[in-house]
C-alpha cells in the first residue's frame, strides 16, 4: 500500500503519516525531508537561493523517485504538493491520498510557532496576515485537495480513526 498524506501547512500530514506508518509496519518519507536530504540544504535555503519554481521541480522529481522506489509507503506530502507538476495525478494513480482538513484558525495557531521553517508563510507580520495568507492558500488549493478519496477532519484524525476510514473504503471498492 501507498498512503499519500495532502493538505495544508500545519494540518498534521508529518505527524499522523508517522503514526500510520508504525500502525501500518510500512516505511514512512516525509517529501520535505527527502528533498533537504537531497539538496543538503534546508527547505528556507532551498527558496531564498534557488526560489519556488526550482523547489517545486525538485519536489516533483524526489516524489517520483520515492514512488518508484516503494511499493509500500507513507508519505508525508508538503502542502503545495498536489499542486504543481501533476503531481496529483500521480498520487491518484499510485495510491490511496487521504486529505486532512483542518480549520483556518487551529492552522493559525499550530504554524505560528513554525513559520520560520515555512518559506511561503514567514515574514508576515502578525496573526491576522498570517490567517489571510492560509485562507487564499486554500481557497487556491481546496480544488486539488477535494480530489482525495479520503478526507478526515482535523478533530477525528486519530491514526485508529484513519485505519478505520481506509479499512471502510477498501470494503467498499
Ligand atoms: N492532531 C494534532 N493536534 C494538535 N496539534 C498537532 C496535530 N498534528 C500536528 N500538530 C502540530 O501542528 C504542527 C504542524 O504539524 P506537522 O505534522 O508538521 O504538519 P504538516 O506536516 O502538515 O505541515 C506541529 O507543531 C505539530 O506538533
Ligand atoms: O504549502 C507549501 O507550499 C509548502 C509547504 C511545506 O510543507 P508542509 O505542508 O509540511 O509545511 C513545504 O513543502 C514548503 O515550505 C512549501
Ligand atoms: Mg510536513
Amino acid at each position: 500500500m501507498r498512503l499519500y498524506l495532502i493538505g495544508m501547512p500545519g494540518a498534521g500530514k508529518t505527524t499522523l503519516g508517522r503514526g500510520l506508518a508504525t500502525a501500518y509496519e510500512v516505511p514512512f518519507r516525509d517529501l520535505d525531508q527527502e528533498i533537504v536530504r537531497r539538496e543538503q540544504r534546508s527547505i528556507p535555503d532551498i527558496f531564498l537561493q534557488d526560489g519556488e519554481a526550482y523547489f517545486r521541480e525538485r519536489e516533483a522529481a524526489v516524489l517520483r523517485d520515492l514512488v518508484a522506489e516503494l511499493p509500500n509507503l507513507v508519505l508525508a506530502t508538503g502542502g503545495g504538493t498536489p499542486c504543481f507538476h501533476q503531481n496529483l495525478e500521480l498520487l491518484l494513480e499510485t495510491g490511496l491520498a487521504l486529505y486532512l482538513a483542518v480549520p483556518i484558525p487551529e492552522l493559525v495557531r499550530r504554524v505560528q510557532q513554525q513559520a520560520a521553517s515555512r518559506p511561503l508563510l514567514a515574514a508576515l507580520p502578525d496573526a491576522t496576515a498570517l490567517e489571510t495568507r492560509l485562507t487564499e492558500t486554500l481557497a487556491a488549493r481546496q480544488q486539488f485537495y477535494d480530489r482525495a478519496p479520503l478526507r478526515c477532519a482535523a478533530s477525528a484524525c486519530s491514526v485508529e480513526a484513519v485505519q478505520q476510514l481506509i479499512e471502510r473504503f477498501n470494503a467498499a471498492v
